[in-house]
């Protein structure tokens, strides 16, 4: 077998999740079973200070050769990136990719993949035209999990789904927890809310198990009746949303499906961290698949049959995971050592795509990406939630 390539990344932001996705990056590819590519972080930049960028570097343990940035602008002109793994706020996410793709580097975006989707359709555009790959970091759409649930749907396993129920909610106290209204989960000016952070964990079940397991030429939109419910003190932002949705189907499809997709800042799926319950429930006239842990990081499933048989699997994350472990997205980090958080899985199929020339993700395209938006605009516009027009503009570059 010849020899692994390597793909070189740049981090672009110095957070939270910055922190726990380089360091997932940085864990050996042949622990979960990956010979033929590795990853190496050659830069990071903090749109504060170059020493921030320093002290990133040194916090993920990237090679002591790594540069560091006190800007963004002067970060993409790095010659020596591969692609950037961008892990800003939502709000800013436009700005960023367009100004990695406009200096003609490949791009990894956290999700939300934007602010509507009339800003990811011109990422997609300038993205294609530069022949440039781009993804939405949905995590969770790679890990084997995730692959094994989708095989059991098209093999027939449980039938023609016929109705999804997600969820992906925390009870985070947000008055507590974020009193000043600036944090991103809350801040409108950050696209804050539960639907653009964790809502679309509950989506990306609804579109991965009744859509994206469609043969290409069939899919089709869903139609949409939402429910929001803003957060008082911040005003335009979500702590509640709930959608139903209707995907259209032929007679042979086993006709129209439906789905409940909620999310929620102020009650849990898990309350009390009890993870017995499934934050998701596929169900077809055969059984049905239930899926345990967080909808954003899944840990196992059940297949019940009509019969009442059960197959249970787990699916733990492999490491080694020295440092990294659990971030909550909020308050830190929840240290597991000997796990990895469970990123390497998508940073792989983007370096992958970077080696054998594929420019989209595999099992989250563009056009999935732009349509899960369409959703999220139509939720917001049924609901009354408009975000300020300066992170809603398609203007490029803009001052945040
Ligand atoms: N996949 C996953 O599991 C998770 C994904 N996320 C996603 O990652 C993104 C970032 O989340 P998270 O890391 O928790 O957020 P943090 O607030 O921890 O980090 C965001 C970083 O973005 C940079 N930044 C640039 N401009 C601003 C600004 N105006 N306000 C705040 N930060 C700014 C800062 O880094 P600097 O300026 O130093 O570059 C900051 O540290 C979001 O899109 C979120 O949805 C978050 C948690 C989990
Ligand atoms: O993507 C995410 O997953 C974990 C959540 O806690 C976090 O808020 C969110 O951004």
């Amino acid at each position: 077998m010849s020899s692994p390539k390597t793909v070189r990344w740049g981090i672009l932001a110095t957070g939270g999740i910055a922190s726990t996705f380089t360091k997932d990056l940085l864990c050996d590819p042949t622990t979960r079973g990956v010979k033929h590519l590795k990853h190496t972080v050659v830069a990071a930049a903090s749109s504060s200070s170059e020493s921030r960028a320093k002290e990133f570097l040194k916090e993920v343990g990237a090679p002591s050769d790594a540069k560091a940035y006190g800007s963004y602008d002067a970060f993409v002109k790095n010659p020596d990136i591969d692609i950037v793994y961008i892990a800003t706020p939502h709000s800013h996410h436009y700005q960023n990719a367009m100004l990695c793709l406009e200096a003609s580097k490949n791009v990894l975006c956290e999700k939300a993949f934007t602010v509507n989707a009339a800003q990811a359709r011109k990422l997609a555009e300038v993205a294609k035209s530069k022949k440039l790959f781009l993804m939405e970091a949905v995590w969770t759409r790679y890990f084997p999990l995730s692959v094994y649930v989708r095989e059991q749907i098209t093999s027939g396993r449980i039938g023609p789904i016929t109705r999804v129920i997600s969820d992906n909610s925390m009870a985070l106290d947000p008055e507590k927890s974020f009193p000043d209204g600036k944090h991103r989960m809350v801040n409108p000016d950050l696209a804050g809310g539960a639907l653009l952070d964790l809502g679309i964990y509950a989506l990306t079940w609804v579109f991965q198990t009744m859509y994206h397991t469609q043969p290409e030429d069939s899919r089709q939109p869903p139609k949409l009746q939402a429910f929001v419910k803003n957060y008082e003190p911040t005003g335009q932002a979500d702590e509640q949303s709930t959608m139903i949705l209707q995907f259209p189907r032929s007679q042979e499809q086993g006709g129209d499906a439906h789905a409940v997709a909620t999310t929620s800042l102020r009650v849990a799926t898990a309350p009390g961290g009890n993870m017995n319950q499934p934050f998701v429930r596929i169900q077809g006239p055969k059984g049905e698949i239930q899926v345990f842990g967080h909808a954003f990081r899944p840990l196992s499933t059940k297949i019940i049959d009509q019969g009442g048989k059960v197959e249970s699997k787990d699916f733990p994350i492999p490491g080694p995971g020295k440092g990294s472990g659990w971030y909550n997205g909020f308050g830190g980090s929840l240290q597991s050592e000997g796990e990895g958080h469970g990123m390497f899985w998508e940073a792989d199929e983007a370096a992958d795509a970077i080696i054998n020339g594929r420019k989209e993700g595999r099992y989250l395209g563009l056009d999935e990406s732009i349509l899960i938006m369409e959703v999220m605009d139509e939720v917001r516009k049924q609901g009354g939630l408009k975000y300020p027009e300066k992170i809603e503009t398609l203007d490029y570059p803009t001052q945040l």
